[in-house]
């Protein structure tokens, strides 16, 4: 049986409270995943701003395919990508130790409209590239210990639309929500204690896809 909805019910709606929504002409809707905060605003960006950026930042940020151990492997991770952030932000990911590259005109730009917008000061982003179908981040929730509890992260999508999974972690329950060029998807309250999230393979025929997931790493020294 999924979780009850009234698990949670108020950090739902204050989270809607908190976000800035005024100034986005199409509505921000929040996502029916119970014990989840999530917020997803279509047109966060505007078209064209959101062709810039993409185009932007192909050529902006020094992509990488990373590798991972796994079962005594070096396995490459099906995507690129590059981490971003205050000096002190080094990140922890899946084994991967990722010293910060400085932020870039882009990057400052993007982030401002998100701290705008979430009323908050993100210092680090993780930028994915996914090439095409075949590139993907299997399913994991983002609840590295440097978060801290019940963090907020705003995820743009740039170019391709794909579709993002949420599976609750107890129940199994899956939702799927397509994310689109220029979109704001905001996860914050306990959306990462109860829910994994992901993006799966397609044989499609599909454009890339630049996703930029801003964060608040907690480190001694951030202000
Ligand atoms: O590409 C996406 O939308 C998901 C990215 C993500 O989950 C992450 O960077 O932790
Ligand atoms: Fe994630």
């Amino acid at each position: 049986m999924p979780p009850s909805n009234t698990t949670g019910g108020d950090r739902q709606f204050s989270l809607f409270e908190q976000l800035d929504i005024a100034e986005n002409p199409k509505k921000a809707m929040r996502l029916p995943l119970p014990e989840a905060d999530v917020i997803y605003y279509p047109a966060f960006l505007n078209p064209d701003t959101a062709d810039a950026f993409f185009k932007a930042l192909q050529n902006e940020l020094p992509w990488q395919q990373d590798s991972l151990r796994m079962f005594g492997k070096t396995i490459p991770i099906p995507r690129l990508q590059s981490w971003h952030g205050d000096p002190e932000c080094t990140y922890t990911y899946s084994g991967l130790t990722m010293p910060p590259n400085p932020w870039t005109a882009t990057l400052t730009d993007v982030r401002n409209r998100c701290n705008h917008v979430c009323k908050t000061r993100f210092n680090s982003v993780l930028a994915n590239w996914y090439r095409h179908g075949q590139d993907s981040m299997s399913l994991h929730a983002d609840d590295e210990p440097e978060l801290g509890p019940n963090p907020i992260i705003a995820s743009i999508t740039l170019g391709e639309a794909r579709p993002f999974i949420f599976k609750h972690k107890e129940t199994k329950v899956r939702h799927t929500h397509v994310l689109e060029h220029g979109s704001l998807l905001v996860m914050a309250g306990a959306t990462q204690s109860h829910y994994l999230h992901g993006i799966a393979k397609t044989v499609k025929p599909i454009d890339g896809r630049i996703n930029l997931t801003f964060r608040r790493l907690i480190v001694s020294n951030s202000m």
